[in-house]
């Protein structure tokens, strides 16, 4: 089976209602980072379109992890970091001086590779965190509410629901991974950058955080760094494939809808990068 049949491995998933939710389209126009002299990636344009899946794939150090920084603002936590270019969420660039660092990150939303829930705090208080960092108010039925449906969402509330005082280190890595998700959720995000989610986790796992992405697909914009083509070809619809080749810095070779960069892709180097012919 090649990684496109795969596809058909998922449940369908139905449509959303229209005007129930406004998606969010995000653009990086001209990209180029560095970390101190080292150009990481050179003038990378990508829209990723909103309420798409855009899986972002590519061999190891080519800069996709970086890429996924800068779309929300963590790149310039690196003290020797820097950028050219702009990243428009739904026309207006996060970086534009009048922007507020907080706003970006409360509008996008990130998973990372291995799974940090606070492990001393409940369940609950988890899912909860996001709104005391960004000074968000609510009730205390609002917040119980709130807590039901990020779980729900995240996947999780029926394996929780009777422990929610329970420390989320106690649950399983995938459950705690799926209580991350439930957490970036909680601020509503407009779009949810997703790191590797899945490379800490087991294949039972993997395969349900990849169907709570395709059901969070119809209120947010994902964008997904992964290495799995499998998964890429299972979640995504749109798809970016980018290369550093010899020392040079990351650009985007091809990028395009996932079955035509599996099935038809128009540069070799795609078509041997997903076929495991190198990377
Ligand atoms: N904090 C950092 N300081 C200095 N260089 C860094 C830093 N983070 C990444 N780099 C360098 O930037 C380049 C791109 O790294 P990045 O992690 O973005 O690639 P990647 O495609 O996500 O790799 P992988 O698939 O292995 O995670 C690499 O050469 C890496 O060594």
């Amino acid at each position: 089976m090649n990684a496109a049949d795969s596809t058909a491995l998922l449940p369908a998933v139905p449509a959303p209602t229209p005007g129930e939710v406004r998606l969010a389209e995000i653009e990086a126009r001209d990209i180029t980072a560095w970390f101190g002299t080292h150009k990481v990636l050179d003038r990378v344009s990508l829209t990723m379109d909103a309420g798409a899946i855009t899986a972002l794939i590519g061999p190891s150090g080519c800069g996709k992890s970086t890429f996924l920084r800068i779309l929300n603002r963590m790149h310039e936590l690196v003290p020797s970091a820097q950028l050219a270019g702009e990243v428009l969420l739904d026309g207006e660039d996060i970086y534009d001086p009048s922007k507020r660092l907080i706003d970006a990150r409360r509008a996008i939303g990130m998973v990372f590779q291995k799974p940090n829930p606070f492990p001393a705090m409940s369940i609950r208080e988890n899912v909860l965190a996001g709104l005391k960092l960004t000074g968000t108010k609510a009730s205390r039925s609002d917040k119980e509410q709130l807590v039901e449906s990020c779980l729900t969402k995240g996947g999780l509330w029926n394996e929780v629901k009777d422990r929610l005082d329970a420390p989320g280190g106690s649950l399983s890595g995938g459950q705690q991974q799926r209580l991350c998700i439930a957490r970036s959720l909680a601020i509503k995000p407009r779009v949810l950058l997703m790191d590797e989610p899945c490379s800490a986790l087991d294949p039972t796992s993997t395969r349900v955080i990849e169907e709570t992405m395709l059901e969070l697909a119809h209120e947010v914009t994902i964008v997904i760094v992964t290495h799995n083509m499998q998964q890429a070809a299972r979640v995504s619809s749109k798809c970016a494939f980018f290369l550093a080749s010899q020392g040079t810095p990351g650009v985007i070779v091809e990028h395009g809808d996932t079955p035509t960069m599996f099935q038809n892709p128009r540069d070799q180097r795609t078509s041997d990068y997903v076929n495991g012919r190198f990377g």
